[in-house]
């Protein structure tokens, strides 16, 4: 049953690009909720499948991309089975989506608000005055005097920009607001800035936000929960301080590692040695086993560990917690001693 407050919920969704030849499966069973109003960041190293699940959750991959399996419930409504009009009614009021660099794909021959004003006028926005004071309104609300909706694109910083995009997309009060790495590409502060402001927003208008980054520094501060994606698949979520305090799998450790902290000291940052695996073909084991400085050995390598609970609300997919984490830890000690 569906919990009070959800809006949306992701169970055992799998994506990925099919081809003659086999397929990517980018996307293995991934299973999220998302409450009304929640900010939930979603990190992971480029190649995870982040910007998949995004697309899948929209209904926006592009072929050769197609949902395999699983379910994408908004407000209750399984969207892998909604037709294409319906989902494009959706997008844009409902679910609104800032993808990678879109502030370089507002067109650089017409004037900002015009822009703003057609995204409005193709979600039945039509009357002049209500779009006149709507894009005034939400260009005030990133932060952008009304006057720059006469300007053109290149007239404006790619901060700016990026501040017209995110106004187009929360223009119609949408309920949720899907961001795929929507600062990447802008300076580190600007990026933070946003990011605040965002969060400002969503406190005030009361939308959900689903953030995908690879800088999990970036969501510490903002996000309420936070989710970390490796080869398809969640292998944590907790709370955002929770998460930051005692991030409990290997992978999640060595990300938080890898990107300098928020305030606080200054440390040599670590990168992860390795490459993240090839999503073609099945899973054998944990995917991270091969990188992983805490492998338990052949347990780690041949079983997948289930995503359990193992404090109020922090979930980890690893055989170092959970109940099978001392069975899991003997039987290693067995095997190092065998081959001692
Ligand atoms: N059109 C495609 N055809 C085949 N494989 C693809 C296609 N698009 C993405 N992939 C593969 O799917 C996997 C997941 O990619 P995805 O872009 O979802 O990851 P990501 O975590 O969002 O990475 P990034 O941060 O770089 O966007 C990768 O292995 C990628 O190579």
């Amino acid at each position: 049953m569906r919990a009070v407050g959800t809006l949306l919920e992701v169970r055992g969704l799998r994506a990925g690009y099919v081809y003659r030849d086999g397929a990517v499966e980018a996307v293995r069973g991934v299973d999220l909720d998302l409450a009304a109003g929640e900010f939930l960041g979603l990190a992971g190293e480029s190649g995870c499948g982040k910007t998949t699940l995004a697309f899948a959750v929209a209904g926006l991959l592009p072929a050769p991309g197609q949902v395999l399996g699983g379910e994408v419930r908004f407000d209750g409504r399984d969207l892998t089975k909604a037709g294409e009009e319906a989902l494009r009614r959706l997008r844009g009021k409902e679910m609104a989506i800032v993808f990678q660099a879109s502030m370089n794909v507002l067109n650089p021959v017409l004037r900002i608000g015009d822009q703003m004003a057609d995204a409005l006028r193709a979600h039945g926005v039509t009357e002049r005055k209500a779009i006149d004071e709507r894009i005034e309104r939400m260009l005030q609300l990133v932060g952008l005097a009304s006057q720059y909706r006469y300007a053109y694109p290149h007239q404006l910083s790619g901060g700016m920009r990026q501040r017209v995009v995110i106004a187009t997309a929360l223009a119609l009060d949408p309920r949720l607001v899907i961001m795929d790495e929507p600062t990447t590409g802008l300076d580190v502060v600007v990026q933070r800035t946003i990011l605040q402001e965002i969060d400002e927003l969503r406190r005030r208008l009361g939308f959900a936000v689903l953030f995908i980054t690879h800088d999990l520094s970036l969501l510490v501060e903002i996000s309420d929960t936070i989710a970390i994606m490796y080869a398809g698949a969640l292998v944590e979520r907790a709370p955002s301080r929770e998460l930051y305090e005692r991030p409990l799998h290997p992978y999640t450790e060595r990300l938080m590692a890898a990107f300098p902290p928020i305030s606080g000291p200054r440390e040599r940052l670590r990168g992860i040695a390795g490459q993240p695996p090839d999503l073609r073909g099945p899973a054998r084991g944990c995917p991270f086993a091969p990188r992983c400085e805490r492998r338990l050995g052949t347990v780690c390598e041949a079983v997948t560990a289930p995503l359990q609970e193992v404090a109020p609300g922090h979930w980890v997919a690893c055989h170092l917690y959970g109940e099978n984490a001392a069975a899991a830890g003997a039987l290693a000690r067995s095997e190092g001693a065998m081959r001692a």
